[in-house]
């Protein structure tokens, strides 16, 4: 707790001082140069807006001790291991980058001399990441058997669940203290045992680790546990510039909860470290959440989810709601009084029967699940590489699903990346109606954006550049001077704000200032003509 002495006389000397420490507010300086000594000598360990608390449904979670801004960086932390899936595309077990197909017809991946896993050249064999697990392979006479396939270069190969876990064993030699932390991480393997996944892990993995590379000393089920504990904590990471997804453990990050409707976000940079931001306001004493699951799916989709990658059943605020904070997102319209909408009785309980609001039909849970699972199956297998089968599933489904129903919403998301930019819709290229089209979309998505994922989130930012950039368009089509002021203007205010909300994310710097010459040009232009 901040002490008045500390708050008046300098950490390091104690002569009075009155520069406080921005970042936790919990120490003052006489000088810039002693806030600098006060650093090294330790004040970077400690200095956090944040502790680790605990309670009965979250466990551990992390709790704001001050008030964080909006935009303010809360958490960056360097990750302790990382590697690829337990199914991944092949990738370089050095560096984690794509592998670039063979020149040659039928040649191969580079790979490695020692174990033949790929990677992208000789200068990867060496890489901290590879090295250990390289010598366990090949003095135990592995090799590996995955090979470059035209046509398949992205196809999953099982066989790369056993890195990550190799390279958490063996961090208990090589770094027994950071081995000891990812040991205290939650891993639900009592739950998990139950599960096909575990039951296949059982029968291969452990036959492979104990009989192929010969680590005997290890059991079968502190071996699970290693699993267990990637699965409920690692983050996926997509590497900048990279296609393939990664996955990576950071023991700091892994204390923060999950909440359907979060107050941060996070990124990664390009050394891999992962840093959090507030999304919003966030009082002391507030739980720092960030979402585990997608935010248009339904309550009974993200609670499914969550059950079935995470082990737990979310009990979050709009978890809790039958109407899921005014969105109905899991809501159908009622097909026999056209007028109400068919929510659940108990949104916590999967098995309460659902109901009209207005005539009170119902339909038994499983029945809403059998049709939620088709609706989902049938979205996600459409062509999505024009606007077409998307806007035709909107049309087919319209009577029962209403205008925010989660499988509407995923299939509007869409469309608002589709118009300006698939083959055949590019922005010039879009009738007046798409154009208008894809401005109400994002219109309308930006409503429940401010409901799910309020604030500076990554999806606020994204349909606010579809909508800039609509508009924009818009302005450039028509004949009347003012109109088009009007939407240059309106451009320009998008533009301020998604160049808050998106700040933070390097490779978005180029667009948001290109974007901001042209405006300002447009704008100018206007100005001196009324001079
Ligand atoms: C990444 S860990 C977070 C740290 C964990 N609470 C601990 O004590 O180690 C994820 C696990 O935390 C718990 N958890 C996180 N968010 C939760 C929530 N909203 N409701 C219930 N449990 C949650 C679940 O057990 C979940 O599997």
């Amino acid at each position: 707790m901040t002490s008045v002495a500390s708050l008046t006389s300098c950490a390091l000397c104690q002569a009075r001082a009155s520069q406080l420490c921005a970042a936790c507010r919990n120490v003052v300086y006489c000088s810039r140069e002693h806030q600098k000594e006060h650093w090294k000598k330790g004040h970077k360990a400690e200095c956090k807006c944040y502790e680790v608390a605990t309670n009965e449904t979250l466990g551990r979670h992390l709790r704001a001790t001050r008030d964080i801004k909006i935009g303010e960086q809360i958490l960056k932390e360097a990750p302790l291991i990382l590697g690829p899936k337990v199914a991944s595309a092949p990738l370089c077990l050095g560096c984690h980058r794509n592998l670039l197909a063979p020149e040659k017809r039928k040649g191969n991946y580079y790979k490695c001399s020692s174990c033949s896993w790929p990677l992208c050249g000789k200068q990867c064999e060496d890489s901290p990441h590879h090295k250990a697990e390289c010598q366990l392979m090949s003095s135990s006479n592995f090799q590996s058997k995955i090979n470059y396939v035209p046509g398949e270069a992205e196809r999953k190969e099982s066989a790369y669940c056993v890195i990550m876990l190799l390279r958490c064993m063996q961090l208990k030699t090589k770094d027994p203290e950071s081995f000891a932390k990812l040991y205290t991480l939650e891993d639900h393997l009592k739950e998990r045992l139950d599960t096909p996944l575990y039951q296949v892990l059982r029968a291969n993995l452990i036959t492979f680790i104990k009989t192929v590379l010969g680590l005997k000393d290890w059991s079968e089920l502190d071996i699970l546990r290693i699993a267990a504990i990637l699965d409920t904590n690692t983050f996926e990471v997509r590497q900048p510039r990279e296609r393939i997804k990664i996955r990576a453990l950071f023991p700091g990050a892994a204390m923060i909860s999950h909440d359907c409707v979060p107050n941060m976000r996070h990124r990664f940079d390009d050394d891999m470290n992962i840093i959090f931001l507030a999304k919003r306001k966030i009082s002391k004493g507030e739980i720092l959440s960030i979402s585990y699951t997608q935010p248009l799916r339904s309550t009974i989709q993200r609670r499914l989810h969550l059950r079935q990658a995470k082990c737990f059943d979310c009990s979050c605020a709009r978890c809790q709601d039958p109407e899921e904070l005014g969105s109905f997102a899991g809501a159908q319209n009622c097909v026999k009084c056209k007028a109400g909408k068919i929510v659940s009785m108990n949104p916590l309980q999967n098995s309460a029967n659902w109901k009209c609001q207005i005539c009170n039909l119902k339909r038994t849970a499983k029945d809403v699940l059998t049709s939620d699972a088709q609706l989902q199956q049938e979205l996600e297998t459409l062509d999505k590489s024009t606007p077409v089968a998307l806007e035709d599933f909107i049309y087919r489904h319209r009577v029962e699903l209403h205008e925010t129903n989660t499988h509407i919403l995923q299939a509007k998301y869409a469309l608002t990346q589709l118009y300006g930019n698939a083959p055949g819709f590019g922005m010039d290229e879009l009738t007046e109606e798409a154009l208008n089209r894809k401005v109400q979309l994002c219109e309308e998505l930006l409503k429940l954006a401010d409901i799910f994922d309020c604030g500076w989130s990554i999806f606020r930012g994204n349909l606010l550049i579809d909508m800039e950039d609509a508009i924009a368009a818009q302005a450039m089509r028509t004949e009347d001077a003012s109109e088009c002021q009007g939407k240059l203007q309106q451009s320009a205010d998008l533009l301020k704000e998604i160049q808050n909300i998106m700040k933070h994310e390097p490779e978005m710097q180029q667009l948001l200032s290109e974007r901001k010459e042209i405006l300002d040009i447009a704008l100018k232009r206007f100005d001196e003509i009324k001079e």
